[in-house]
């Protein structure tokens, strides 16, 4: 890392505006196991993380779902470092068998929701019996790839700036930073 980029990075993180702590968060996750335990309780689901950015997530809801569960992930990425979308890059599929089971995604944002139509149509694809997403975070726009497209299960809801914090990247750094933050314009 050169000290210029270091410099940028400190300065993002020490710029950028709180939009939810990490206890904010918590409760909004255990709000979510509730109702994902209400719903999945009975049915053995699998849940697939889409690396890299619903890690934080999965790591903080699953201890929070205590019944009989599968875990597996799948790597899709359509941002790369950048902060704008583009074409999704398929880097692993999940190695479990989907034929017959009902799936639940986990990622960290429904921003376009590109990323999440394209994979739950793949899961689809594989034969699941049911497929549903659950996110941490909903960014609020017009944007969305269908209109009024929505998770099944979501977080908290964000206003449309570019995001960091809760396994959200900034240029591939700051994921692990405790909290949902907007980068400010100026940074
Ligand atoms: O709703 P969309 O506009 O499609 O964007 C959402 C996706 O973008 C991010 O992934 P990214 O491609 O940045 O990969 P990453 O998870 O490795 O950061 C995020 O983790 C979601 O998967
Ligand atoms: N890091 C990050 N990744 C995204 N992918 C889609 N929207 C966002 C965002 O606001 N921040």
């Amino acid at each position: 890392m050169t000290p210029e980029f270091k410099q940028e990075l400190l300065k993002v993180r020490a710029e950028a505006r709180l939009l939810y702590s990490q206890a904010q968060l918590d409760d909004a996750v255990r709000r979510m196991a509730t109702e994902i335990t209400a719903r999945y309780a009975d049915l053995n689901p699998l849940l697939l993380t889409v690396m890299n950015g619903g890690v934080v997530f999965a790591g903080r809801l699953l201890p929070e779902l205590d019944f009989p569960l599968e875990v597996d992930y799948l790597h899709a990425s359509r941002y790369g470092a950048a902060t704008t979308g583009s074409t999704l890059h398929w880097r692993v599929s999940p190695g479990t068998n989907l034929a017959g089971r009902h799936v639940l995604i986990l990622d960290d944002i429904l921003d376009v929701g590109a990323t999440l139509l394209a994979i739950a149509a793949a899961c689809e694809e594989q034969g699941a019996l049911s497929v549903a997403t659950a996110v941490l975070v909903d960014k609020v726009h017009d944007r969305k790839a269908e209109p009024g497209l929505k998770a099944d299960f979501t977080g908290v809801e964000t206003e449309d700036a570019y995001l960091f914090g809760g396994g959200m990247d900034y240029k591939g750094y700051w994921r692990n930073a405790p909290g949902i933050f907007a980068v400010e314009d100026n940074a």
